[in-house]
């Protein structure tokens, strides 16, 4: 789980645009790593009471059914109590009742009814009110469903439209693993909570709610004893709680450890078998799933302490209940049936109460996954309103550092004219695909301007930006729709000779060999395309958007490779006319560029043409002998 800290957002890369703001609520918590923030528990019930809506007929069918089952849990332990009465006035012809005290149910006093027909009276509502118990318990679960699926899709789509509302330029690193994990196991965490534990938890405090109120109805002096369980049950909270998170953490650490060994046996059981080496092996997979008993084992001997505690505490209350009940029936202030009644009452809040206290901590962990989810919700997204007009990208001044402290830019000053296309080429983490996303206008600089004819692109309103700039980074990925949607997503409602002509230019006919050709469905469960191919419907897109500036950080094929070839030809043909930000993981993208600039710890050390530098005998000759072997 995500620490928590003071609000501090740390250095904010764009003071200016960054600053103002739409933001629908108040500022969240942030955390210390600088990772996303969490929200306040106020907060996170107002988004999940928000997101009910559209719902909220099936929470108040659920709240009445609730507590209608736990109505009809009372008419037991009522009838019982009332039934005691009745056959000890039958008994010893009414002398239970001699002495004036209330009967249990309300005082209505005991009823000189023929025993075995008042025992058909008791049992036939016995029957009823299960009955009832058992119908609101089946609705409940169904309306619950019903309510819970909806709200939490809701949350997770909110969470995901945050996400790619405030853009990469608010997300780095850590950051985009944190969103990850928030859409998926944190909505996972809340959801299972929402169908399997919050039933429980709500039927139990209904439970507990309704038992102790017909104690106090029946007689509120024991009532007061009963409450003497109050503090016992809040003693074994305060030793449960600190001690079932980490115990339950580490279980779960050991499982995966275990899982993870029996994986690594299996995919490397050839390799084993090949060497005769299965032995140490197999003590290692035996020594994590010892660890995974030993812990489970633990957990339960914990689970079986904590229990005991409860029923220590039950124990002690339900004597002094009975105790007092003597006294007050001795005394002729109660009837031995309300005694009864109070005592089955009581006994009923034990399994509730136990389960209360078992599931607390899942309320809390489903607790903290709802906040971390609001807490992207409650993001703020930029408002940006900057059009652009085409002209020169300008970078003046630029130094970036990352969140975690990590230099990457330092001091570049640079300016691509219209038409002109300039090469980036460096050493691994030389800052080349930083630079890339700044000149994107996806990264907001840590100090300079990047502008392209003269508007900042921090500024520029999102859709005016995409229209200028387009940029085709590293990162391969294709949708789970159609090709065609693939492509669409450069220019939704391009018809589809667009598409093909698109597809033409950067060389990728294969498409029309596809199964079903552009509405082939690509993806996970569709036809696997190879990076390639990604790559190469990444820069039909460029051809679609059609912009003016294009930012290229394409490192998809090995260098030398046909495929390096095939990429190189198209990104040529798609920066004709254009100006373009290229930057060269193989050396072959720069060579035709009008301009070469060579970078090393976050700056730029040479610029001029191939020829230039070749000639200039620096860091790119060297690279440029190395690459052609010239
Ligand atoms: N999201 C990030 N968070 C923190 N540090 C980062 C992040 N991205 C890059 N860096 C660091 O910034 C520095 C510059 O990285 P950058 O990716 O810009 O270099 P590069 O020249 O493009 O390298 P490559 O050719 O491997 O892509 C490196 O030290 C890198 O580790």
């Amino acid at each position: 789980m995500t620490r928590f800290a003071a609000v501090d957002p740390g250095p904010e890369p764009e003071p200016g645009p960054e600053s103002e703001t739409e933001s629908e609520t108040g500022p969240a918590t942030e955390t210390a790593t600088g990772s996303l923030p969490l929200a306040r528990p106020a907060d996170s019930f107002r988004m999940l009471w928000r997101h009910t809506l559209g719902q909220r007929g099936f929470v108040t069918l659920v709240g009445i059914v609730g507590l209608l089952a736990a109505v009809a849990g009372l008419v037991a332990p009522m009838v019982i109590g009332w039934l005691v009465d009745v056959l000890l006035a039958a008994g010893d012809g009414g002398a239970a009742t001699d002495n004036g005290a209330t009967a249990s149910g309300g005082g209505t006093g005991a009823s000189p009814l023929d025993p075995a027909g008042a025992i058909w009276w008791a049992a036939a509502a016995v029957a009823g009110a299960g009955l009832v118990a058992a119908v609101c318990a089946w609705a409940g679960q169904a309306w619950l469903a019903r309510a819970a699926e909806p709200t939490v899709a809701g949350l997770r789509e909110a969470v995901m439209d945050r996400a790619l509302r405030i853009g990469s330029a608010r997300l780095d690193g850590t950051e985009t693993g944190d969103l990850v994990s928030r859409v998926a196991e944190d909505a996972r965490e809340v959801s299972q909570a929402a169908t399997t534990v919050v039933p429980l938890v709500v039927q139990s405090l209904f439970t507990v709610v309704v038992s102790g109120a017909g104690l106090a109805v029946v007689d509120w002096r024991l009532g007061l004893v009963g409450l003497l369980a109050v503090p016992m049950y809040w003693t074994t909270l305060r030793w449960y709680l600190p001690r079932s998170g980490p115990i339950y953490r580490q279980e779960r650490a050991a499982f995966g450890t275990r899982a993870s060994r029996l994986l690594g046996g299996v995919s490397g059981a050839r390799t084993l078998r090949a060497y005769d080496a299965q032995g140490p092996e197999l003590e290692r997979i035996h020594a994590a799933s010892a660890q995974a008993r030993d812990l489970s084992i633990g957990v339960f001997g914990f689970l079986t302490r904590a229990f005991s505690r409860n029923n220590r505490a039950e124990a002690v209350v339900l004597a002094a209940l009975l105790g007092a009940g003597y006294l007050l029936v001795t005394g002729g202030y109660v009837t031995a049936g309300a005694v009864t009644t109070a005592a089955l009452l009581f006994h009923r809040l034990f399994n509730p109460i136990g389960a209360l206290v078992g599931m607390f901590d899942q309320v809390q962990s489903a607790g903290a996954s709802l906040a971390r989810m609001t807490g992207v919700i409650d993001l703020p997204v930029p408002v940006r309103t900057g059009q652009l007009h085409g002209g020169a990208l300008e970078l003046a001044g630029i130094c970036h550092t990352y969140r975690d402290g990590t230099p990457a830019v330092h001091d570049v000053h640079l300016e691509i004219g219209p038409g002109e296309v300039v090469a980036v080429v460096g050493f691994t983490g030389a800052g080349k695909s930083t630079l890339a996303q700044i000149a994107a206008g996806m990264v907001a600089p840590t100090a300079g301007t990047a502008r392209l004819g003269g508007v900042e692109l921090t500024e520029a309103e999102p859709v005016s930006l995409r229209g200028h700039v387009t940029m085709v980074s590293q990162e391969v990925h294709g949708f789970a729709t159609t090709v065609a949607e693939n492509l669409r997503v450069a220019r939704p409602g391009a018809r589809v000779e667009d598409l093909e002509s698109a597809l033409a230019t950067v060389g990728a006919e294969w498409v029309a060999q596809l199964p079903h050709g552009l509405d082939t469905e690509v993806g996970e469960d569709g036809h696997r395309l190879d990076p390639m191919q990604l790559q190469m419907l990444a820069l039909a897109r460029v051809v679609l958007a059609d912009p003016q500036l294009v930012v290229l950080d394409e490192a998809t094929a090995e260098a030398s490779s046909a495929g390096a070839r095939q990429l190189d030809v198209a990104a040529a043909r798609i920066l004709a006319g254009r100006s373009a930000l290229v930057v060269a993981h193989r050396l072959s993208q720069a060579v035709s560029a009008d301009r070469i600039l060579v970078m090393e710890g976050g700056r730029i050390v040479e610029s001029g043409t191939h020829e230039q530098l070749r000639a200039a005998g620096g860091r790119y000759a060297d690279l440029s002998h190395a690459w052609f072997g010239d």
